[in-house]
């Protein structure tokens, strides 16, 4: 780093009671750079990012801005300072609209709506309930929010992990132009493509420490994975060998899942398609073109405007979610705190589905029940050193909890959205050959997915949505990135024009 940093952090030091989440985590970022902020789950990212901007205070350590010593006491005097994040977790009040949601933190509205026109949100309306809206408008509007003050260093922890392509293109593009600006970025991201495309060096914090900063160029992605876990993980390539490929088609027998003409609302028409048992079915789409409205009504969550849903041949109707899991559907929703019970313990979570069907089970076998969830904390390698209170996991980790618990239950057809979303890539590539397992035993897993490599890593075969409606179904051996990309963009190859694209997808589209 030739220049000055704008930002010092050296010798952090932070305990939660027993647990020791920092012990000597440093980090520098000079004007005019994107430094990328590497670890595996719970290495203690978000809690050094808590640190600089004043949402909690250290126990040790040197802070320094432009040169100068800091103490950062709240998180309004961190903005003055010009520090300013995006937390991982969406942080608007979800039971207050937009509007009121400026005013409590003193925004701007004239930038924010530029900056939400400019990430890829079309059609917001500031008196639009929080609780509404969908968890990337959530995160966009975060952003925008952040870039409405100005920020001279902006930190963003795992703010792409619910988006989607497109939106995460958008985010990219703004993430440089700060750059130009000669302001600086801490980027906090498992996503590897997004690291080589944006930052400029790589510091890695490994069990609480800063383990030493990569130059970001060809090759530093193996040094960086073996910094971050002191051992190389599975390749892309052995995870697809692994997992093997397409099923063979088995067009006599009854599908598990068939959806006919499927529509909801104005977003999802006339959807159909079939997914058999042991299957992987991958759904890929753009940002709103009707995903979350598919797997709300499959999971129960709203009733379909019109079509059919079959279960093994007979016709089901879900008027609750209830109805939907009493039908052997399991859902992993986006957000994972519409799935976890965030003051209770990583194991009664995982246990949950135990208790909810006593009724089927009789006496609730604890001894089975005790090696089942010790078996999936130990498969997702579960960070439990603060496992009293999900809350006081770290976001990977509470996402590994809302997997763990079917693999410990068991399921007849998961309804994944997004499930990897802030899992480091360690675990990441435990979870698919674990998709794949399930599966082999019978169960159905419908996966949508944000990551387009996860479908050739994870599935049989891929429905692209575009426009709420199907408009290609793509085997898994053939489902590389730019195959999907054309499709998810309702492009068919060397059909470039013929499908013409609207609304937000149309302005995202490549030329
Ligand atoms: N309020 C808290 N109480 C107890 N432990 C906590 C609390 N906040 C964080 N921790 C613990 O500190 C450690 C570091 O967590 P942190 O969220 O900083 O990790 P991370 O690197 O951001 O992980 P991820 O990639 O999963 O987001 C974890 O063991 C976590 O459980």
């Amino acid at each position: 780093m030739a220049t000055e940093p704008l930002l010092e952090a050296s010798g952090v030091v932070k305990s939660f009671g027993a647990v020791l989440a920092l012990r000597n985590a440093s980090l520098e970022v000079a004007p005019g750079e994107v430094v990328a902020l590497m670890g595996a789950n719970g290495a203690g990212k978000s809690t050094l990012v808590k640190i600089l901007t004043g949402a909690i205070r250290p126990d040790a350590g040197q802070i320094r801005i432009k040169g100068r010593d800091h103490r950062v006491h709240s998180p309004a005097q961190a903005r003055q300072t010009g520090l300013v994040p995006v937390y991982q977790e969406p942080s608007l009040i979800p039971d207050l609209d937009v509007a009121a949601n400026l005013r409590l933190s003193n925004t701007p509205v004239e930038p924010f709506l530029k900056w939400v026109e400019e990430l890829g949100i079309a059609g917001l309306h500031l008196d639009e309930p929080v609780l509404r809206l969908p968890l990337a408008t959530l995160r966009i509007l975060d952003l925008a929010r952040a870039l409405a003050s100005e920020p001279d260093v902006l930190l963003l922890d795992e703010m792409t992990a619910a988006l989607p392509t497109d939106l995460v293109e958008r985010v990219l593009k703004v993430v440089r132009q700060q750059c130009e600006l000669d302001r600086s970025v801490i980027y906090i991201s498992h996503r590897f493509s997004e690291i080589s495309s944006l930052c400029d060096r790589a510091t890695v914090l490994r069990d609480g420490e800063t383990v030493g900063t990569v130059e970001v160029g060809p090759g530093s992605e193996e040094r960086i994975v073996e910094m971050m876990l002191g051992a190389p993980v599975k390749s892309a390539e052995e995870i697809v060998r692994a997992t093997g490929s397409a099923l063979p088609v088995q067009t006599q027998e009854t599908p598990r899942l068939r959806v006919r003409n499927l529509s909801s609302g104005t977003k999802l028409s006339d959807v159909s398609f079939e997914m058999r048992a042991g299957e992987v079915l991958g759904v890929v789409a753009l940002e709103g073109q009707g995903q979350d409205e598919l797997f709300e009504v499959l999971a129960g969550f709203e009733r379909p405007s019109g079509g059919h849903i079959e279960i093994d041949g007979r016709d089901v109707r879900f008027h609750h979610p209830a109805d939907a899991i009493a039908a052997g559907h399991v859902y992993v929703p986006g957000d994972r705190a519409d799935a976890l019970l965030m003051q209770r313990s990583v194991r009664e979570n995982i246990a949950l589905p135990f208790y909810a069907r006593p009724f089927r089970w009789g006496n609730i076998n604890m001894g089975k029940e005790k090696s089942r969830v010790g078996a999936a904390i130990e498969r997702l390698q579960i960070d439990t050193r603060a496992q009293g209170e999900v809350q006081r996991l770290s976001g990977g980790n509470q996402q590994k909890v809302t997997i763990a618990r079917w693999i410990a239950a068991g399921v007849r057809t998961l309804l994944c959205f997004d499930p990897t979303r802030g899992i480091d890539i360690r675990t990441k590539r435990e979870i698919y050959p674990l998709l794949r397992e399930l599966a082999d035993q019978g169960s159905s897993v419908l996966l949508y997915t944000s990551e387009l490599e996860e479908v050739q890593l994870a599935c049989d075969r891929a429905v692209v949505i575009f426009n709420g409606r199907v408009v290609d179904v793509i085997d898994a051996h053939d489902a590389d990135e730019p195959t999907l990309m054309r499709a998810a963009y309702g492009l068919t190859a060397g059909d470039a024009n013929a499908k013409a694209p609207t609304g937000e997808a149309a302005e995202a589209s490549p030329s």
